[in-house]
This record gives structure tokens, C-alpha cells and sequence, in this order.
């Protein structure tokens, strides 16, 4: 992404092309641009879209270079469930809003737990598809922790399904990428996967 210039109100400066785009959008719609209600939406949509795409701006793998070694011997699984998300789908800029739960097997040593959810949106706030996005967080974790497994599960719904085209609301997409011990040894998996609810 662009680098962002700040105006005096502390806001992001938002530059003539992007203000016309949304404008060209609106009147596409079928909607006057310049009616009261909607002469300032340019701007919020395309500061609205900077939030979306924070993503960009992030290392997600910083998040998980603070670790910690005193556990008092913890081996077991460690989880953080059910943590909501938004995204938005790379094919419909459609909003994907779901929970994602996140688990790992540490090695030697566990991250703050917070760490996981800041992962998962570092990857979430951008264009996605779910199974990159699934797949992006568990390599992720399993590259900077070196743990000895990492299950991530997404279940979703996406806007371009339920608002528009098929419009199946209430639909959910679960995605799934297990790495290591999950992968390998079938009770590792079974014992993840029912921690997680599933
Ligand atoms: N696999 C996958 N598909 C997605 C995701 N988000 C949106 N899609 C799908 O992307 C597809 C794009 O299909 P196209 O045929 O190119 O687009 P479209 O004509 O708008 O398709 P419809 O949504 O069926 O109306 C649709 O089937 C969407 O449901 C995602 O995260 N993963
Ligand atoms: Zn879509």
C-alpha cells in the first residue's frame, strides 16, 4: 500500500483518484454523488477501506518474536477458540466476517496468547480467500514458534454468498490447515479438533 499522509484533523489525506473512484461508483449504482447525504462518503469509504486493508502494513510474524520459556513444564496443547474475525474476499471485496480457532504444540517455548489473534488479523484485514488466509496464519505460527504442531480452523461466512449471487445466508465455510504432530498422529488430530468443538 501507498504511504499515508495525515491532515491536520489526525485523519488519512485521501488523493483526488481514489475520491473520483468511489464517486463513479455511486453514480454507476445509480445514485447522485452530489446529493447532501453522499457528498462525504468518498471519503469515509476509502478511509473505511484503509481499516479493511490494515493488513498490509503488518508483519504478522513480528507478533510471535516475544516468546516465552518459563512455563513450568507446560506440554500440552494450547488454543485460543473461537476468535471473530472480518476479512474481505479478494473476488467481491464482499465481507467474510467468521471465527477462526488457533492452536499449537509448543516445542520449548509459548507466546503471549494474544499474539495468535494479532496474527490472524494481520492476515485477515486484507483481500483474501479463506484457504490462503487459513493457510497463511498456520505457516505463520509454524514457521516463527517452531512447535511441534499447529492447527488452525476457519469458519466463515461470505458476503458475496449471502448479500448477492447464490444468496445463501446462514451458509458457513470451514477451512482447515494441521501441521505437524496434527497432521501426522491421528490422536494429536482428534484431541485438537475436539478442544476446538469439532
Ligand atoms: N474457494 C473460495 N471461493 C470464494 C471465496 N470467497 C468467494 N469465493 C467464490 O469465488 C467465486 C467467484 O466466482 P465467479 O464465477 O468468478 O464470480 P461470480 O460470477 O460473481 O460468481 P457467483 O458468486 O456464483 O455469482 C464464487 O463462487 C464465490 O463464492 C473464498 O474465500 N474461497
Ligand atoms: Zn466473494
Amino acid at each position: 500500500m501507498t504511504k499515508v499522509e495525515l491532515g491536520a484533523d489526525g485523519k488519512p489525506v485521501v488523493p483526488g483518484p481514489v475520491l473520483d473512484a468511489v464517486r463513479t461508483l455511486i453514480e454507476w449504482a445509480g445514485d447522485d454523488p452530489a446529493r447532501e447525504g453522499l457528498v462525504d462518503t468518498p471519503r469515509r469509504v476509502a478511509r473505511a477501506w484503509l481499516e479493511y486493508c490494515q493488513g498490509y502494513e503488518d508483519d504478522p510474524a513480528v507478533h510471535l518474536s516475544r516468546t516465552f520459556e518459563e512455563v513450568g513444564g507446560y506440554d500440552e496443547i494450547v488454543l485460543l477458540r473461537d476468535i471473530p474475525f472480518q476479512s474481505h474476499c479478494e473476488h467481491h471485496m464482499a465481507p467474510i466476517t467468521g471465527k477462526a480457532s488457533i492452536a499449537y504444540l509448543p516445542r520449548d517455548r509459548v507466546v503471549g496468547i494474544s499474539k495468535l489473534a494479532r496474527v490472524l488479523n494481520g492476515f485477515a484485514r486484507r483481500l483474501q480467500v479463506q484457504e490462503r488466509l487459513t493457510a497463511e496464519v498456520a505457516k505463520c505460527i509454524w514457521d516463527n514458534l517452531h512447535p511441534q504442531g499447529v492447527a488452525v480452523v476457519i469458519d466463515a461466512q461470505h458476503g458475496c454468498m449471502t448479500g448477492r449471487g447464490v444468496r445463501t445466508p446462514g451458509v458457513g465455510m470451514v477451512t482447515s490447515r494441521l501441521l505437524g504432530c496434527f497432521l501426522d498422529d491421528e490422536r494429536s488430530r482428534k484431541e485438537v479438533l475436539s478442544l476446538m468443538g469439532y
